[in-house]
């Protein structure tokens, strides 16, 4: 078993403290930053890109920083994110013409490469990818928004993911993106996920290292075959 990645999403944070909200959720535990890059075109909501990733690498922050790129076309934002300290980036299918080359792309630049799933979207995508991917990034909502409900039949998409990954034999990381709570981690967790996004979830709190601390340790309750 893959040890568990607690990945906060920036989304949630005060912007105008963003390099203190990312060094306070770090010394609260978080292993990763979740960056949500969206354009208002591929979703109807406009966040941060290249430059402010720049800013947060600049600043100094000691977590790999998780690019969720939620743009259209991705090509030219992968080499940027690259170029900006990126270390995993993912992406839609739907936004890409070439979904082999734009995963080529991200680990041709030295960085972790993840495909992202939407809720309605077919597991068949990843059928021909398994061997570029480094993650698999479940969508638990529908992109766009932070603070929405986790969409329950997520797990039995989780579940089958799982199962391709094992079939295929390789190692890749399976992350789930929305809705996630101290309360529902655990479920997710025994699904088959191993790295978790949580941007209201922590940073609606005042005490970002009680719900992390929180999460972990209701995924020290897990029992995975
Ligand atoms: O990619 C997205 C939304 O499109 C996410 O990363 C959200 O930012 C997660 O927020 P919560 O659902 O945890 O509040
Ligand atoms: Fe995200």
């Amino acid at each position: 078993m893959l040890p568990f990645l607690i990945a906060p999403s920036i989304l949630s944070a005060n912007f105008a403290f963003l390099g203190q909200e990312v060094d306070k959720v770090i010394q609260a535990g978080a292993d990763l930053i979740h960056f949500d890059v969206m354009d208002n075109h591929y979703v109807p909501n406009l966040t941060i890109g290249p430059l402010v990733c720049k800013s947060l690498v600049d600043y100094g922050v000691s977590k790999p920083i998780d690019v969720h790129l939620m743009v259209e076309p991705v090509d030219q934002m992968i080499e940027s994110f690259a170029s900006a300290g990126a270390n995993r980036i993912s992406f839609h299918p739907e936004a890409t013409r070439h979904v082999d080359r734009s995963l080529q792309l991200i680990t041709d630049n030295g960085c972790e490469a993840g495909l992202v799933i939407n809720p309605a979207t077919s597991l068949d995508c990843l059928e021909h990818v398994m061997d570029k991917l480094d993650f698999v990034l479940l969508m638990s909502v529908n992109p766009g928004f932070g603070g929405q409900q986790f969409i329950p039949h997520t797990l039995d998409k989780i579940r089958l993911v799982k199962q391709r990954i094992q079939e295929s034999g390789k190692q890749i990381r399976i992350e789930i993106d929305g809705g996630v709570k101290v309360d529902n981690i655990r479920s997710i967790a025994e699904a088959g996920a191993d790295t978790f996004v949580a941007g209201s979830a922590i940073f609606n709190q005042p005490d970002y290292k009680h719900v992390i601390d929180q999460m972990r340790a209701e995924l020290s309750k897990i029992s995975v075959a």
